[in-house]
């Protein structure tokens, strides 16, 4: 059983032009340990996906279907009290943003501590503080910045914090949403190679979110392309880099500079992503797809099993037997 299975999952937004479903059937699984990367261009819907995994969604965000199993548990049905006992202890999340969200006024250490006495209240004071000091060890802060406001903190310093926080009742599965994009390049670094040793020493799995798809195909153990809404393809990052299925992850991919190839010109994908209150009929990357066949404008591609246990969401390889070499890939060669 995997750690967390997404089936179907379903998001909607009410809009003065309309509903539409910012997520359309997502499903991917995160296995034990793992880090699971969702990438894709900006308004595909991976922030939402987060949202709607952790109950984090407001309106005018619905939850419009699916289901969400965390080790065998349904979240989706799961009532709210139950649910607050789960987030933290099992599943945390770091957003991009949590390092403003410190309460200004409250020292770090009284931060870390009540998120350990909320959830362990009986826990003593002095246990919760010892606790919270570990807490700063393992994200590389001494121990005496619990005694400082966030305002005292740099941002990197800040996000540390707020990761510290999110290990603290020590979770399966973390839920991580930009969480470094704020920061320089450098502090970011950091960050996510201390995430990176993190996740090794004590298992937990990482849902990562991030717009930087080099660094996610160096961090993620599998990566799930998502286009307006949709999967389109889930696949190893090493898979991924060698050959990727989907014409949109080949583009996507072509879109970012390799810093140890040969020079090559940038290539963006040409087009835009469509709009979600009307999308168009068929595959939703058609419209922008140098493959597509007729196939593409008339139904909707399903995901389907491909090799080194991806899957793809692309009728250019829907009579394509597993282990046969991507077609699309090979066309553009
Ligand atoms: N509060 C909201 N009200 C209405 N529409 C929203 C809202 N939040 C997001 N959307 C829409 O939902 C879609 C998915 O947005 P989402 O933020 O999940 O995408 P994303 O892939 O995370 O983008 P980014 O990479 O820019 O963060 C987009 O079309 C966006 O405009």
């Amino acid at each position: 059983m995997s750690l967390l299975e997404v089936t179907d999952l379903q998001v909607e937004y009410a809009s003065p032009r309309g509903a539409f479903k910012a997520v359309d059937g997502v499903s991917f699984s995160i296995e034990r340990g793992e880090i699971f990367g969702l990438a894709g261009e900006s308004g595909c819907g991976k922030s939402t996906t987060a949202f709607g995994i952790s109950r984090l969604l407001r309106p005018p965000a619905r939850l419009a279907g699916g289901r969400v199993l965390f080790d065998g548990q349904e979240l989706t049905g799961m009532p709210e009290l139950a649910f607050q006992a789960f987030r933290w202890s099992r599943m945390s999340v770091v957003l991009q943003s949590a390092m403003n969200n410190l309460n200004p006024v409250m020292r770090v250490g009284s931060q870390l501590t009540d998120v350990i006495l909320a959830h362990e209240p009986g826990t003593s004071a002095r246990d919760a503080w010892s606790r919270a000091e570990s807490l700063l060890a393992l994200v590389e802060l001494p121990a005496d910045r619990l005694r400082s406001y966030p305002h005292e903190l740099s941002g990197g310093m800040r996000q540390r914090v707020v990761i510290a926080m999110s290990l603290a009742l020590r979770p399966d599965l973390i839920i991580m949403d930009e969480p470094t994009t704020a920061l320089d390049v450098v502090t970011q670094q950091g960050i996510v190679r201390r995430i990176v040793e993190l996740k090794k020493e004590l298992g937990f799995a990482v849902l990562f979110i991030t717009h930087d798809l080099p660094l996610m195909l160096e961090i993620c153990d599998r990566i799930g392309i998502m286009y307006a809404g949709k999967m389109a393809e889930i696949g190893r990052a090493d898979r991924l880099l060698r050959g990727a299925r989907h014409p949109y992850t080949q583009g996507l991919l072509r879109a970012f500079p390799s810093l140890t190839g040969p020079k090559v010109r940038i290539a963006g994908i040409p087009g835009s992503p469509p709009d979600l209150v009307s999308p168009p009929a068929g595959c939703r990357f058609q419209p922008r797809c140098a493959h597509a066949v007729a196939a593409c404008s008339a139904a909707q591609p399903a995901m389907t099993a491909a090799d080194a246990g991806g899957s793809v969401a692309c009728h250019l390889y829907e009579t394509e037997e597993a282990g046969h070499e991507p077609v699309a890939a090979s066309r553009q060669r």
